[in-house]
Formats: structure tokens, sequence, C-alpha cells
């Protein structure tokens, strides 16, 4: 997979009166890969975004879209980019067709071709020539994908794109966009605030809080990461001879679980094999040992409160 630098984030700024939303951002996201832009409310997210295309300046430093600055090449730098930062422009009096085909007027260079290839590409085939208005949230954001990559963008930008959908067309869209991450390459930049959907959904995640970056990391080494899991224990042992062991051996605390047999402990997952030992080698059966992974949403708040 080509892995170039689509967005360049160099020292990016933005300065509202004296107050700093977006403090010195600096680093990539790469082709083909679906990079999920988190934070908390009012941490500067939607602001980066439109820096990114154009609908506000850059205070400080500047963003390169396949090398070419918004700062200053911001023509050449936004033909690279397909994007619905509020609801996606259409008309609902038309039909989805006469939608692609008016907005491919407009940017030159798209064939009958292109249109249908990408009404297939996100499963509007069968509903294309209906009017927009019989069209459900889902639907219409699926043709608000199809038109922003109708001039075949490297880079795709959603900002908040499963707000409305139910859970099915939520599903449809996360599969769309890691097909086209992942089959075609495009780059594509998502902001949301339904953590569980980015876990599912991302590559890569950045945290950002009160305009700086946090953290930026692959989302399976972002969630692990200084991972301390729940270890669930169902076992034939007296509780409080339990305790004293895991406290002695471990220097771990156990929790009481809702059965008499069960309890809980806090531990890396890296742990559970010492944990298991120890049970064996003092004789005590194992009826269930089940460690419950964190999800992004834990590593997401537990962060947000460390930064508190
Ligand atoms: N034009 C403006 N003038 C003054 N402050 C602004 C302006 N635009 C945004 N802000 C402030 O900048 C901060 C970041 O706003 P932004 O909308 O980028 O955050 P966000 O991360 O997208 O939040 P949310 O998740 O709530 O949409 C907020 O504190 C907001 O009040």
């Amino acid at each position: 997979m080509n892995q170039q630098p689509i967005v360049q984030f160099q020292h990016t700024t933005k300065k509202i009166g004296r107050k700093i939303i977006v403090d010195d951002l600096n680093f990539d996201v790469l082709a083909g890969e679906v990079f999920g832009f988190l934070g908390p409310n009012g941490a500067g997210k939607t602001t980066t975004i439109r820096m990114m295309v154009g609908l506000i300046k850059i205070s400080r430093g500047d963003i390169l879209i396949k090398g070419h600055s918004i700062a200053r090449e911001f023509e050449k730098a936004i033909r690279y980019v397909g994007g619905i930062v509020e609801n996606p422009d259409l008309y609902k009096y038309l039909t989805g067709y006469q939608n692609l085909k008016h907005y491919a007027r407009m940017v030159s260079g798209i064939s009958k071709k292109r249109i249908n290839e990408i009404v297939e590409h996100v499963g509007l085939k069968e509903s294309i020539h209906d009017k927009v208005s019989s069209y459900s949230l889902g639907m219409r954001q699926r043709l608000g994908i199809a038109q922003a990559l109708l001039h075949h963008p490297p880079l795709l930008i959603l900002d908040e794109p499963t707000n409305g959908l139910d859970p099915a067309g939520i599903r449809e869209l996360r599969n769309n966009l890691k097909e086209l991450a992942h089959q075609e390459g495009v780059a594509v930049f998502v902001s949301s605030h339904l953590l569980s959907e980015m876990q599912l959904m991302c590559d890569k995640i950045a945290v950002l809080q009160k305009g700086k970056l946090v953290s930026i990391e692959n989302v399976h080494e972002f969630i692990a990461k200084d991972s301390i899991s729940r270890v669930y224990l169902e076992v034939e042992a007296s509780q409080t001879e339990l305790t004293k062991m895991l406290v002695a051996d471990l220097n771990k605390t156990a929790v009481a679980g809702n059965g008499p047999s069960e309890l809980w402990i806090q531990m890396n997952k890296e742990e559970v094999p010492e944990l298991n030992k120890l049970l064996l080698d003092n004789g005590i059966r194992v009826l269930s040992i089940h460690v419950q992974e964190r999800t992004l949403e834990d590593k997401f708040l537990e962060m947000m409160e460390e930064e508190q």
C-alpha cells in the first residue's frame, strides 16, 4: 500500500482574538488510512477542518495537501480535497443522478463513466434516479460522499459523518470508508464523537485537547498502551485466602464479583499467565478466567481525566 503523506500539518495554529484555538499541530495523514480525529467538545476539531478546506484562514504555520500549501496555493491544494464539512450540499427536488451531473458540470473533466462508477461504489445504483427528497439520511450521506469523490480526490474529509445515522447506516458508511481507504488508497480524515464507532472505523487516532495534539497512534496500540484490564475469575477457593495470596504473591487487590466464587482484579494482560500459574501451583480449581479488553472509550476517558 502506498503510504505517502497526503496531508501535512506544519505548526498549524489558529488564533481568534487572543485565544489560541488550535495550537501548533504537526502530523501527517497518509494515503490509504482512515484517520480519526478525536477530542472533547470545544477541542478545536471543527476549527482544524475549517482551516483544511480554506473556510477560515490559518493564523500561523501551514497545511500541505499533496505538497501544496493551503495558505499560499489554495486553488492547487484544494483540488485534491473531497470534503463534507457541514451537511452535504444537495438539491432535494432533483434526483441523485441529476445532482451528480450538476456537480460534474461545475468541475470539468468528469465523465459519465465516472459518475456511474462512483454511484456503484457508494451503493446507490438502485435509487440514483429517485428524487433526493425521498432519500433516507444515510442515502443522502452516501450521495454527498459520491459527490465529494467525483473528481477522484486522494483526500476525503468528513466532519461528524455518522451524525443522525441509524446503526445500519453507520455500518454501511463505515464499510464504505474503509473500502475507499484500503482498496482505493484514499486518505480518509474523519472527526466524530462516537468513540465505539471510531474504534471500528479508524486505522489511526489523533486526540486533540484544548487545541493541542495529545496523542497520535495506531488505533490498536492506542487502546492497548499502558493497558490495565479487568480480569474476571471464578474459582473454587475461599475468597479471604485467595485475596491474601494475591496481595502477598502478586501485590494485587481483588474485588468481590457477583457470585460467591467470583472476583475481579485489575492487571496487565501480560500478567495473566503469572496469575494462572499461581492459582494452579496452589491447587486452586479455576472455573473461568476472562480478560475484559478495554475500549477506545475507556482509554479516551482515562486520558481526558489524566489531562485534567
Ligand atoms: N469564531 C470564533 N470566535 C471565538 N471562539 C471560537 C470561534 N470559533 C470557535 N471558537 C472556540 O474555539 C474552540 C474550539 O471550537 P471547535 O468548534 O473547533 O471545537 P470542536 O472540537 O469541533 O468541538 P465540538 O466537538 O463541540 O464540535 C471552542 O472553545 C470555541 O468556542
